[in-house]
């Protein structure tokens, strides 16, 4: 693992988690030069081989032993907590005697709320409670901010230049985290679902693997860079591809027998719904 001295360089961000989203995180900041990788820590439980990946392939610091690792946490400015939600309980409170009292906490977890992080780690602790997306391993993310109080103007900033080196980000009051969760947090998956649909249907009806593939990527691209180009409602858009008493139509008909609007409403609930349960679940471990 890295041999940089810790003394001379402390780390301006250590993800605390080593995951996909850190390295999608830590690549986009790498990426845009909204931060130096040797200001860059990163470290996880066990897997050593990814560590080594992660350093090979960004530069970035690691640390494989506990002692470097609370080292890391304690001189790091910004700590962002990036592991899963059932290992955040055990994660946070390792994470409790080493916290200096200025450091902004930055939590990518699911559920996990600002006043449980306070609770946990220090009442008048800054804290940036966000949810990202996987496009922001393309810098196509799309990121929910919110703050506590304590967070001053100049690390909302910071924050703000964390997640925008990987696309756009809404800041928000903490109570419509959920909701943004079901939209934009799991939402890439309801996109890639209707796409492996269109693909299997493209390869029933004898269109090549590739073919099928190709032509719904592009599908799916060109009818979001629409919207987001013409600036016009989703409906609109719809209609105008939609001819009287026409395939689309008749297509439409169909998703409307499966009730489609309400399959995909009720699954923007429940993400929301379950983003909660898990909150409550790691609230309930640590109490
Ligand atoms: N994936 C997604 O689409 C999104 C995920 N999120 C949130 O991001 C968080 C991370 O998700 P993701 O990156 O997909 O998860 P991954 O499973 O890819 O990564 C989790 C990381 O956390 C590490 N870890 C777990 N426990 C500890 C610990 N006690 N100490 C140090 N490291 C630890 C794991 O290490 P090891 O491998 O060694 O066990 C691993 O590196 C989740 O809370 C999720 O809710 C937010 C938005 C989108
Ligand atoms: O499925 C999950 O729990 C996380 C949060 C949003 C996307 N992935």
């Amino acid at each position: 693992m890295s041999n940089t001295p810790l003394s001379s360089a402390s780390q301006a961000i250590v993800f605390y988690g080593a995951g996909s989203m850190a390295e999608a995180i830590a690549r986009g900041l790498i990426a845009s030069s909204a931060a130096k990788s040797e200001q860059i820590a990163m470290f996880n439980r066990s897997n050593t081989e990814r560590l080594k990946q992660l350093e090979a392939n960004y530069g970035v610091v690691t640390a494989a032993d506990a002692e470097t690792q609370n080292e890391l946490l304690s001189k790091a400015e910004i700590i962002v907590l990036a592991m899963k939600p059932k290992d955040a309980g055990a994660a946070i409170r390792r994470l409790t005697p080493l916290i200096q009292g200025n450091q902004l906490i930055v939590s990518i977890i699911a559920g996990l709320s600002i006043p449980t992080i306070q609770s946990l780690l220090g009442d008048k602790l800054p804290v940036a409670r966000t949810m990202p997306n996987t496009s922001s391993t393309i810098g196509l993310g799309a990121t929910g901010i919110s703050f506590s109080e304590e967070v001053t103007p100049e690390l909302r900033s910071r924050t703000l230049s964390i997640f925008e080196a990987v696309g756009m980000v809404s800041v928000i009051p903490e109570a419509q985290m959920e909701i943004l969760t079901g939209v934009s947090g799991s939402g890439p998956a309801y996109v890639y679902y209707m796409m492996e649909a269109m693909i299997a249907a493209g390869i029933e009806g004898g269109l090549s693997p590739e073919q099928a593939r190709e032509l719904t990527v592009q599908t799916v691209l060109g009818a979001a860079s629409m919207m987001k180009q013409t600036g016009e409602k989703p409906a609109d858009l719809r209609k105008a591809i939609t001819s009287p008493n026409g395939s689309t139509q008749a297509a439409l008909e169909v998703l409307d027998q499966y009730r489609f609007t309400e399959a995909v409403k009720s699954a923007v609930h429940r993400s929301a719904s379950r983003s909660q349960e898990m909150g409550a679940a790691i609230e309930a471990e640590l109490a």
